[in-house]
């Protein structure tokens, strides 16, 4: 499969916050980010979603409040004429050793089951360096973004290949005016 594109959730589609994003309510979308979506689903892009949400095993907030934000998600892109695709989430915290917990690269694998889709070369759209490195070690083109705690990431210094833009919109003008 061609055109496949894989994103971070927190601070990529939607805004981050060091306190977790515990509720519907606090799940609020980085401007551009749906239209984003929309333009790349109606271009005929498969947009999925890798996602850790260790609140989830800290109690923060339930499986319930997680499907109601990423419905949300799906309501907000279907508006606009376009599609979510798969939506993988990690729900454990980091001392449980699973391998789906990003920087381990277990949900793009996933992804890439579920698409029968080979990931060398998919672009995997994050904000923190997990997310750089869960790309790396699938041979994904990792590429950071500004929102989120893209601007932290990036002052980190980034994995070398990884692609810059100032956010999710910006992503998508490239890969469109590309075709
Ligand atoms: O960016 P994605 O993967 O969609 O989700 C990140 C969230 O699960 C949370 O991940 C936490 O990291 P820890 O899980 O506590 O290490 C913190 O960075 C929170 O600020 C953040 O909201
Ligand atoms: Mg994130
Ligand atoms: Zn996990």
């Amino acid at each position: 499969m061609n055109k496949l594109l894989i994103l971070d959730r927190d601070g990529v589609i939607n805004q981050d916050s060091d306190a977790y994003i515990k509720s519907l309510a606090e799940w609020i979308p980085v401007p551009g980010a749906i239209a984003a979506i929309a333009r790349l689903s109606r271009a005929g892009w498969t947009v999925a979603v890798a996602t850790n949400q260790s609140g989830l095993a800290r109690g923060y907030y339930d499986l319930a409040t997680l499907e109601a934000m990423h419905a949300h998600l799906r309501q907000l892109v279907a508006e606009q004429g376009g599609e979510v695709g798969l939506i993988v989430h990690c729900p454990h915290g980091p001392d449980d050793g699973c391998d789906c917990r990003k920087p381990h690269p277990g949900m793009l694998k996933q992804i890439a089951e579920h698409y029968a889709a080979d990931l060398a070369g998919v672009w995997f759209v994050g904000d923190s360096s997990g997310d750089l490195e869960a790309a790396l070690a699938v041979d994904c083109q990792p590429i950071l973004v500004k929102t989120g705690k893209g601007e932290r990431t990036l002052a980190q210094g980034l994995p070398a290949g990884t692609l810059l833009f100032d956010d999710l919109a910006a992503v998508a003008d490239h890969l469109l005016q590309q075709e």
